[in-house]
């Protein structure tokens, strides 16, 4: 069974810093979580109290300010940082694209990457020879797949990472705001493929300021402000 269960979530970012001598500046910040210190330690509360359960089908989108906790949170889920507090349960195989540009060698041609990607997400190399065509064939990136990484643009990159990510089909897909990438018609093919994953049972988590595309691909989403969730509903509810 796929499923992600968050129980009280909480995150805090320990920042080491050279002492300095300014005064703490006190005007409240519209961004950012709550900026705490002892001694000269100086803490970020990224997450706090972050409750929500996510079963197959479900297509969750995360909005809020900059800084209000999105991608600490899509970070939490793919297990890049251990909650300080609560209990996470995640059940399916995960795989995130929150950086273009992350897991992607530059001198190893489209190809190869597809290949190292596959790897990575625990394929065996048959598997992911057997669907490399398919992956190449969705990006669209004809005779570039055999050039190095390096020579692509932001949208032929993102392409290429979008294309691997879903061809190999997780269970649970994590995003952050950059299919925007993509030019218009990569978009348009890309939510088609959101909502086939989607369908075929999986959980899509998708942190993004573009309520066009949560609206087109999202059924719930939260809300979050100073890493507190505070509004839950369906993309209707929220994001007219
Ligand atoms: N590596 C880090 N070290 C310390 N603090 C961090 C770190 N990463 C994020 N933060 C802090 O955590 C809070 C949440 O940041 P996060 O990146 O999760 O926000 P976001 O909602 O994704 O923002 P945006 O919409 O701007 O991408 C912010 O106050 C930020 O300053």
């Amino acid at each position: 069974m796929i499923s992600i269960k968050a129980k009280n979530i909480g995150l805090t970012y320990n920042i080491r810093q050279k002492i300095s001598l300014a005064p703490n500046y006190r005007k409240p910040s519209p961004t950012g979580g709550k900026i705490s210190a002892t001694g000269r330690k100086r803490m970020v509360k990224a997450l706090e109290g972050v409750n929500f359960e996510l079963n197959s089908g479900d297509r969750l989108g995360l909005i809020g300010s900059n800084g209000a906790g999105k991608t600490t949170l899509l970070k939490v889920l793919y297990g890049i940082y251990e909650p300080s507090e609560g209990e996470l349960s995640v059940s399916g195989k995960v795989d995130a694209l929150f950086n273009i540009n992350l897991g992607f060698r530059q001198e190893a041609t489209g190809r190869r990457n597809i290949f190292l990607r596959g790897l990575i997400n625990g394929w065996s190399p048959k598997e992911i020879e057997s669907r490399m065509d398919e992956i190449i064939d969705f990006s669209e990136l004809g005779g570039f797949i055999d050039l190095p990484f390096k020579s692509y643009s932001q949208g032929m990159a993102a392409r290429l990472a979008f294309s691997v990510a879903t061809c190999l089909e997780p269970e649970i897909l994590l995003m952050d705001e950059w299919i925007g990438a993509g030019d218009p018609a990569f978009q348009q093919k890309a939510k088609d493929r959101m909502s086939d994953l989607a369908e075929k049972a999986g959980i899509i988590v998708l942190a993004s300021h573009n309520h066009k595309l949560l609206k087109t691909v999202c059924n719930k989403v939260i809300c979050l402000e100073e890493g507190k969730v505070v509004a839950t509903g369906t993309a209707e509810e929220l994001l007219d």
